[in-house]
């Protein structure tokens, strides 16, 4: 682990119950059971009192991209803090790299289009994204609630799919270990097809975050 803003794949396999998927082409882990109901629930709770429609970096024409809704969570919450304190437990990053907790809602037929977590370098808007606080480095997210159907998270180059299940944890290094992004890391958000599904989700920065 070179920098604050990141964790490693070593420290992260000590954690009890986390799996590495078996791909030499990502750092990817999922850990079930890393939410109690009972977190999940409070959180869900917040993400309904708050949420917005979902926006997306460098709009591509295509308005159907993400459809979800987002919320930013307040981070003075208790249910919040409880979620800040298990991730650093986890992977040990530097707080101060951290973007705020966000909260995405997804009813059915609502999605988010396959993408990269990280920002393209020639992206329209780069800089209005990462001139202070760098690239993303990581990407922690965790399911809020078992969805009836649909709602699964795609990872097509790598050719794994992560079911909603609650309080399970996905996470994943948006680099390579030499450094260079990783596009292997592309997903989708797929539809819902019955209920509705919530999830947070953390990003961690190369420098410290506003
Ligand atoms: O909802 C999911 O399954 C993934 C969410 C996601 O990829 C994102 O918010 O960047
Ligand atoms: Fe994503």
């Amino acid at each position: 682990m070179t920098n604050p803003g990141e964790t490693s794949a070593q420290r992260l396999q000590n954690h009890d119950g986390i799996r590495r998927l078996p791909s030499p082409r990502i750092e990817m882990f999922s850990c079930r059971d890393f939410l109690s109901a009972e977190l999940c629930l409070s959180l869900m709770d917040l993400i309904d009192r708050d949420r917005r429609p979902s926006t997306i970096a460098d709009p591509n024409g295509d308005d159907y991209f993400r459809t979800s809704e987002t919320c930013d969570l307040d981070p003075q919450h208790d249910a919040v803090q409880e979620l800040e304190k298990l991730l650093f437990a986890l992977n040990g990053i530097d707080p101060a790299h951290g973007e705020p907790v966000q909260g995405q809602r997804y009813e059915p037929g609502q999605e988010f289009k396959a993408h990269t977590d990280y920002f393209e370098p020639s992206g329209q808007d780069f800089e209005k994204f990462c001139s202070v606080a760098g690239q993303r480095t990581w990407t922690f997210m965790a399911y809020l609630n078992t969805v009836e159907a649909g709602g699964a998270t795609r990872f097509k180059v790598v050719k794994k799919t992560f079911q909603p299940e609650q309080g399970t944890l996905v996470c994943w290094n948006n680099h390579r270990p030499d450094g260079s992004l990783n596009p292997a890391t592309l997903h989708h958000a797929m539809k819902v097809r019955k209920g509705v599904k919530y999830v947070i989700t953390k990003w961690y920065r190369e420098r410290p975050w506003g």
